[in-house]
Protein backbone atom coordinates (compact mmCIF):
# COMPACT_ATOMS: atom_id res chain seq x y z
CA UNK A 1 0.00 0.00 0.00
CA UNK A 2 1.54 2.83 -0.94
CA UNK A 3 0.77 6.61 0.09
CA UNK A 4 1.23 10.21 -0.75
CA UNK A 5 1.48 13.31 0.87
CA UNK A 6 0.09 16.56 -0.82
CA UNK A 7 -0.12 20.22 0.27
CA UNK A 8 -1.69 22.72 -1.69
CA UNK A 9 -1.90 26.34 -1.37
CA UNK A 10 -4.91 28.76 -1.25
CA UNK A 11 -5.12 31.36 -3.95
CA UNK A 12 -6.87 34.46 -4.44
CA UNK A 13 -8.35 34.94 -7.80
CA UNK A 14 -8.59 38.20 -10.11
CA UNK A 15 -6.48 40.80 -7.81
CA UNK A 16 -9.25 43.33 -8.95
CA UNK A 17 -8.89 43.57 -12.37
CA UNK A 18 -7.54 40.49 -13.51
CA UNK A 19 -10.73 38.52 -13.62
CA UNK A 20 -10.19 34.79 -14.79
CA UNK A 21 -6.82 35.20 -15.40
CA UNK A 22 -4.49 36.52 -12.22
CA UNK A 23 -3.96 34.69 -9.02
CA UNK A 24 -1.98 34.56 -6.46
CA UNK A 25 -0.85 31.71 -4.07
CA UNK A 26 -0.83 32.26 -0.37
CA UNK A 27 0.79 30.65 2.51
CA UNK A 28 -2.19 28.99 3.72
CA UNK A 29 -2.15 25.49 3.30
CA UNK A 30 -4.22 21.84 2.92
CA UNK A 31 -2.73 18.94 3.42
CA UNK A 32 -4.19 15.33 1.76
CA UNK A 33 -2.91 12.04 2.72
CA UNK A 34 -3.80 10.01 0.12
CA UNK A 35 -3.22 5.43 0.10
CA UNK A 36 -4.99 2.99 -2.44
CA UNK A 37 -6.29 0.23 -0.59
CA UNK A 38 -8.33 -2.96 -0.89
CA UNK A 39 -11.14 -1.46 1.09
CA UNK A 40 -13.90 -1.05 -1.57
CA UNK A 41 -15.13 2.32 -2.04
CA UNK A 42 -13.33 6.29 -0.80
CA UNK A 43 -13.64 6.63 2.74
CA UNK A 44 -12.28 9.90 3.93
CA UNK A 45 -11.39 12.00 7.24
CA UNK A 46 -11.62 15.62 7.61
CA UNK A 47 -9.82 18.01 10.20
CA UNK A 48 -10.50 21.61 10.40
CA UNK A 49 -12.20 23.77 7.59
CA UNK A 50 -15.46 21.37 6.11
CA UNK A 51 -15.61 18.63 8.99
CA UNK A 52 -18.59 17.45 9.31
CA UNK A 53 -19.83 18.85 6.21
CA UNK A 54 -18.43 17.51 2.72
CA UNK A 55 -19.20 14.18 1.22
CA UNK A 56 -16.42 11.61 3.32
CA UNK A 57 -17.35 9.07 -0.07
CA UNK A 58 -17.13 8.96 -3.04
CA UNK A 59 -18.50 12.42 -3.68
CA UNK A 60 -15.62 14.32 -2.12
CA UNK A 61 -14.20 16.48 -4.19
CA UNK A 62 -10.85 15.54 -3.90
CA UNK A 63 -12.03 11.85 -4.65
CA UNK A 64 -13.62 13.00 -7.57
CA UNK A 65 -10.63 14.31 -9.01
CA UNK A 66 -8.55 11.27 -8.24
CA UNK A 67 -11.38 9.04 -10.25
CA UNK A 68 -10.63 11.74 -13.00
CA UNK A 69 -7.04 10.97 -12.99
CA UNK A 70 -7.10 7.54 -13.43
CA UNK A 71 -9.52 7.87 -15.92
CA UNK A 72 -7.55 9.92 -18.06
CA UNK A 73 -4.43 7.71 -17.31
CA UNK A 74 -6.57 4.93 -18.62
CA UNK A 75 -5.58 2.69 -15.22
CA UNK A 76 -8.26 0.03 -13.71
CA UNK A 77 -9.87 2.69 -11.45
CA UNK A 78 -8.90 1.23 -7.87
CA UNK A 79 -11.19 -0.34 -5.70
CA UNK A 80 -10.47 1.39 -2.77
CA UNK A 81 -9.29 5.30 -1.78
CA UNK A 82 -8.57 6.66 1.71
CA UNK A 83 -7.78 10.13 2.52
CA UNK A 84 -7.23 12.20 5.08
CA UNK A 85 -7.52 15.93 5.06
CA UNK A 86 -6.24 18.59 7.25
CA UNK A 87 -7.89 21.58 6.03
CA UNK A 88 -6.90 25.10 6.55
CA UNK A 89 -8.27 26.95 3.77
CA UNK A 90 -11.83 28.13 4.30
CA UNK A 91 -14.54 26.82 1.83
CA UNK A 92 -16.56 28.96 -0.46
CA UNK A 93 -14.98 32.35 1.16
CA UNK A 94 -12.78 33.40 -2.35
CA UNK A 95 -9.34 31.71 -1.12
CA UNK A 96 -9.73 28.78 -3.86
CA UNK A 97 -10.46 25.83 -1.42
CA UNK A 98 -12.06 23.92 -4.51
CA UNK A 99 -9.29 24.30 -6.93
CA UNK A 100 -7.17 22.98 -3.85
CA UNK A 101 -9.12 20.30 -3.61
CA UNK A 102 -8.80 19.46 -7.46
CA UNK A 103 -5.27 19.99 -7.93
CA UNK A 104 -4.73 17.70 -4.66
CA UNK A 105 -6.77 14.97 -6.02
CA UNK A 106 -5.22 14.69 -9.72
CA UNK A 107 -1.83 14.94 -8.15
CA UNK A 108 -2.31 12.21 -6.15
CA UNK A 109 -4.00 10.14 -8.11
CA UNK A 110 -0.83 10.94 -10.83
CA UNK A 111 1.75 10.08 -7.81
CA UNK A 112 -0.18 6.69 -6.84
CA UNK A 113 -0.35 6.00 -10.42
CA UNK A 114 3.50 6.37 -11.48
CA UNK A 115 4.13 4.18 -7.83
CA UNK A 116 1.42 1.76 -7.58
CA UNK A 117 -0.26 1.39 -10.84
CA UNK A 118 3.23 1.54 -13.07
CA UNK A 119 2.36 -1.84 -14.24
CA UNK A 120 -0.69 -1.01 -15.90
CA UNK A 121 -0.11 2.35 -16.70
CA UNK A 122 1.04 3.59 -20.59
CA UNK A 123 1.33 7.57 -20.61
CA UNK A 124 1.16 9.29 -17.53
CA UNK A 125 -0.53 12.85 -16.95
CA UNK A 126 2.01 15.65 -17.82
CA UNK A 127 2.59 19.10 -15.77
CA UNK A 128 0.84 20.79 -18.50
CA UNK A 129 -2.25 17.61 -18.55
CA UNK A 130 -3.14 18.03 -14.92
CA UNK A 131 -3.34 22.10 -15.23
CA UNK A 132 -5.91 21.38 -18.06
CA UNK A 133 -7.74 18.69 -16.17
CA UNK A 134 -7.73 21.01 -13.04
CA UNK A 135 -9.26 23.77 -15.21
CA UNK A 136 -11.61 21.70 -16.43
CA UNK A 137 -12.82 20.80 -13.50
CA UNK A 138 -12.59 24.32 -12.16
CA UNK A 139 -14.11 25.79 -14.96
CA UNK A 140 -11.41 28.71 -15.20
CA UNK A 141 -7.63 28.80 -14.91
CA UNK A 142 -6.76 31.66 -12.29
CA UNK A 143 -7.23 30.10 -9.05
CA UNK A 144 -5.20 26.69 -10.55
CA UNK A 145 -2.06 28.36 -11.91
CA UNK A 146 -0.96 29.70 -8.60
CA UNK A 147 -2.30 26.51 -6.74
CA UNK A 148 -0.09 24.44 -8.67
CA UNK A 149 2.98 26.92 -9.54
CA UNK A 150 2.81 29.02 -6.89
CA UNK A 151 3.73 33.22 -7.18
CA UNK A 152 1.76 35.55 -9.27
CA UNK A 153 0.31 33.86 -12.44
CA UNK A 154 -1.03 35.45 -15.75
CA UNK A 155 -3.21 32.50 -17.00
CA UNK A 156 -5.17 32.16 -20.53
CA UNK A 157 -6.84 29.73 -22.47
CA UNK A 158 -5.73 29.25 -26.04
CA UNK A 159 -8.49 28.92 -29.13
CA UNK A 160 -8.60 24.70 -28.48
CA UNK A 161 -9.56 25.69 -24.79
CA UNK A 162 -6.13 24.62 -23.69
CA UNK A 163 -4.76 26.76 -20.27
CA UNK A 164 -1.76 28.06 -20.68
CA UNK A 165 0.15 30.28 -17.62
CA UNK A 166 3.48 32.87 -17.19
CA UNK A 167 4.46 32.88 -13.55
CA UNK A 168 6.23 35.82 -12.03
CA UNK A 169 7.42 36.63 -8.68
CA UNK A 170 5.63 39.67 -6.82
CA UNK A 171 8.08 42.63 -5.47
CA UNK A 172 8.96 41.00 -1.25
CA UNK A 173 7.97 44.57 -0.22
CA UNK A 174 3.87 43.74 -1.16
CA UNK A 175 2.54 41.21 1.96
CA UNK A 176 -1.17 40.18 1.16
CA UNK A 177 -3.50 40.54 4.21
CA UNK A 178 -6.68 38.24 3.76
CA UNK A 179 -10.02 39.60 5.36
CA UNK A 180 -12.11 36.34 6.05
CA UNK A 181 -15.79 36.96 7.00
CA UNK A 182 -17.84 34.28 8.29
CA UNK A 183 -20.58 33.99 5.78
CA UNK A 184 -20.19 32.23 2.76
CA UNK A 185 -20.91 32.50 -1.51
CA UNK A 186 -20.40 29.73 -3.92
CA UNK A 187 -18.29 30.56 -7.05
CA UNK A 188 -21.54 29.17 -8.68
CA UNK A 189 -23.87 31.86 -7.44
CA UNK A 190 -20.84 35.14 -7.95
CA UNK A 191 -20.46 34.09 -11.05
CA UNK A 192 -24.73 33.93 -11.81
CA UNK A 193 -24.33 37.55 -10.86
CA UNK A 194 -21.94 38.43 -13.86
CA UNK A 195 -23.87 40.15 -17.04
CA UNK A 196 -23.29 38.49 -20.30
CA UNK A 197 -21.96 41.67 -22.21
CA UNK A 198 -19.93 44.87 -20.60
CA UNK A 199 -19.23 47.93 -22.06
CA UNK A 200 -16.20 48.22 -24.17
CA UNK A 201 -15.39 51.43 -22.33
CA UNK A 202 -15.20 48.85 -18.86
CA UNK A 203 -13.21 46.47 -20.90
CA UNK A 204 -10.52 48.89 -21.72
CA UNK A 205 -10.32 49.85 -18.44
CA UNK A 206 -9.58 47.03 -17.22
CA UNK A 207 -7.45 45.76 -19.52
CA UNK A 208 -5.11 49.04 -18.69
CA UNK A 209 -5.41 48.31 -15.29
CA UNK A 210 -4.53 44.79 -15.57
CA UNK A 211 -1.61 45.47 -17.63
CA UNK A 212 -0.60 48.33 -14.58
CA UNK A 213 -1.05 45.79 -11.79
CA UNK A 214 1.46 43.83 -13.06
CA UNK A 215 4.08 46.06 -13.23
CA UNK A 216 2.97 47.78 -9.75
CA UNK A 217 2.94 43.97 -8.01
CA UNK A 218 6.54 43.30 -9.88
CA UNK A 219 8.44 46.06 -10.19
CA UNK A 220 6.65 49.19 -9.26
CA UNK A 221 5.06 48.28 -5.65
CA UNK A 222 4.13 52.00 -5.01
CA UNK A 223 0.69 52.94 -2.99
CA UNK A 224 -0.62 55.05 -5.40
CA UNK A 225 0.26 53.01 -8.86
CA UNK A 226 -1.18 50.02 -6.85
CA UNK A 227 -4.17 51.38 -5.62
CA UNK A 228 -4.86 52.56 -9.68
CA UNK A 229 -4.22 49.14 -10.68
CA UNK A 230 -6.75 47.31 -7.96
CA UNK A 231 -9.67 49.16 -10.22
CA UNK A 232 -12.12 46.52 -11.31
CA UNK A 233 -14.93 47.42 -13.63
CA UNK A 234 -16.03 43.96 -14.82
CA UNK A 235 -17.37 41.99 -11.74
CA UNK A 236 -16.87 43.49 -8.40
CA UNK A 237 -19.57 45.73 -8.45
CA UNK A 238 -22.25 43.11 -10.38
CA UNK A 239 -21.63 41.21 -7.42
CA UNK A 240 -21.51 43.48 -4.54
CA UNK A 241 -25.08 42.89 -3.77
CA UNK A 242 -24.40 39.49 -2.96
CA UNK A 243 -21.70 40.79 -0.33
CA UNK A 244 -22.36 44.16 0.76
CA UNK A 245 -20.40 43.78 3.81
CA UNK A 246 -17.19 43.02 1.73
CA UNK A 247 -18.12 45.82 -0.68
CA UNK A 248 -17.90 48.48 2.46
CA UNK A 249 -14.90 47.21 3.44
CA UNK A 250 -13.39 47.68 -0.21
CA UNK A 251 -14.36 51.06 -0.47
CA UNK A 252 -13.20 51.64 3.11
CA UNK A 253 -9.87 50.64 2.73
CA UNK A 254 -9.87 52.36 -0.30
CA UNK A 255 -10.90 55.31 0.67
CA UNK A 256 -8.00 55.37 3.52
CA UNK A 257 -5.40 54.92 0.75
CA UNK A 258 -5.15 50.75 0.82
CA UNK A 259 -5.02 48.61 -2.05
CA UNK A 260 -7.89 46.43 -2.02
CA UNK A 261 -10.27 43.52 -3.92
CA UNK A 262 -12.45 41.69 -3.50
CA UNK A 263 -10.51 38.21 -3.50
CA UNK A 264 -11.64 35.16 -5.86
CA UNK A 265 -15.43 35.27 -5.92
CA UNK A 266 -15.22 36.62 -1.98
CA UNK A 267 -16.59 37.29 0.18
CA UNK A 268 -13.05 37.39 1.09
CA UNK A 269 -11.27 40.64 0.90
CA UNK A 270 -7.41 41.23 0.12
CA UNK A 271 -5.71 44.20 0.61
CA UNK A 272 -2.11 44.26 -0.53
CA UNK A 273 -0.10 45.76 2.15
CA UNK A 274 3.17 47.88 2.17
CA UNK A 275 5.34 49.44 4.71
CA UNK A 276 3.07 52.71 4.08
CA UNK A 277 -0.14 50.97 4.71
CA UNK A 278 0.18 47.76 7.35
CA UNK A 279 -0.53 50.61 10.25
CA UNK A 280 -3.96 51.56 7.83
CA UNK A 281 -5.88 47.99 7.44
CA UNK A 282 -6.80 47.10 10.97
CA UNK A 283 -8.83 50.11 12.31
CA UNK A 284 -11.05 49.79 9.32
CA UNK A 285 -11.67 46.31 9.79
CA UNK A 286 -14.62 45.22 12.57
CA UNK A 287 -14.61 42.09 14.68
CA UNK A 288 -16.70 40.14 11.92
CA UNK A 289 -13.28 39.40 9.77
CA UNK A 290 -10.92 37.35 10.92
CA UNK A 291 -7.60 39.26 9.71
CA UNK A 292 -4.97 36.94 8.39
CA UNK A 293 -1.74 38.24 7.07
CA UNK A 294 -0.33 35.94 5.05
CA UNK A 295 3.08 35.54 2.79
CA UNK A 296 3.18 34.76 -1.13
CA UNK A 297 3.77 30.78 -1.46
CA UNK A 298 6.79 31.15 -4.41
CA UNK A 299 6.46 27.40 -4.71
CA UNK A 300 2.84 25.67 -5.10
CA UNK A 301 1.75 22.25 -4.64
CA UNK A 302 4.09 19.86 -3.04
CA UNK A 303 3.79 15.98 -3.35
CA UNK A 304 6.19 13.53 -1.34
CA UNK A 305 5.90 9.97 -0.60
CA UNK A 306 5.99 9.98 3.47
CA UNK A 307 8.82 7.54 3.08
CA UNK A 308 11.00 9.64 1.68
CA UNK A 309 11.26 12.74 3.87
N1 LIG B 1 -10.90 20.48 0.75
C1 LIG B 1 -12.12 20.24 0.28
N2 LIG B 1 -12.67 19.02 0.40
C2 LIG B 1 -13.90 18.76 -0.10
N3 LIG B 1 -14.67 19.67 -0.74
C3 LIG B 1 -14.18 20.89 -0.88
C4 LIG B 1 -12.88 21.24 -0.38
N4 LIG B 1 -12.65 22.53 -0.67
C5 LIG B 1 -13.75 22.97 -1.30
N5 LIG B 1 -14.66 22.01 -1.43
C6 LIG B 1 -15.99 22.14 -2.05
O1 LIG B 1 -15.99 23.31 -2.85
C7 LIG B 1 -16.92 24.28 -2.35
C8 LIG B 1 -16.33 25.67 -2.41
O2 LIG B 1 -15.96 25.94 -3.72
P1 LIG B 1 -16.17 27.36 -4.37
O3 LIG B 1 -15.55 27.28 -5.73
O4 LIG B 1 -17.61 27.74 -4.27
O5 LIG B 1 -15.37 28.36 -3.44
P2 LIG B 1 -13.81 28.56 -3.19
O6 LIG B 1 -13.04 27.65 -4.10
O7 LIG B 1 -13.55 28.41 -1.75
O8 LIG B 1 -13.63 30.08 -3.58
P3 LIG B 1 -13.06 30.82 -4.90
O9 LIG B 1 -13.22 29.89 -6.06
O10 LIG B 1 -13.90 32.05 -5.04
O11 LIG B 1 -11.65 31.15 -4.62
C9 LIG B 1 -17.17 23.86 -0.90
O12 LIG B 1 -18.44 24.29 -0.47
C10 LIG B 1 -17.06 22.34 -0.99
O13 LIG B 1 -18.25 21.78 -1.48
N1 LIG C 1 -12.28 34.19 -11.48
C1 LIG C 1 -13.15 33.43 -10.62
C2 LIG C 1 -12.42 33.11 -9.34
C3 LIG C 1 -13.25 32.37 -8.34
O1 LIG C 1 -13.15 31.00 -8.50
C4 LIG C 1 -14.41 34.26 -10.35
O2 LIG C 1 -14.26 35.41 -9.92
O3 LIG C 1 -15.51 33.74 -10.55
Amino acid sequence: MTTVDIRVPATSANLGPGFDALGLALSLHDEVRATLTGERGAHVTVEGEGAGEVDTGEGHLVVKAMRMAFDRMKVPQPEGIRLHCLNRIPHARGLGSSSAAVCAGILAARALAESELSGELSESLSDDDVYALATEMEGHPDNVAPCLAGGLTVSWSDHDGLPHMVKLAPDQRIRPVALVPSTRLSTEAARGLLPKDVPHKDASFNAGRAALLIAALTQRPERGLLLAATEDRLHQHYRAPAMRASADLVERLRAVGVPAVVSGAGPTVLAFSTSDTQDLIAPEVGNDWHIQLMDVDPVGANVQFPETR
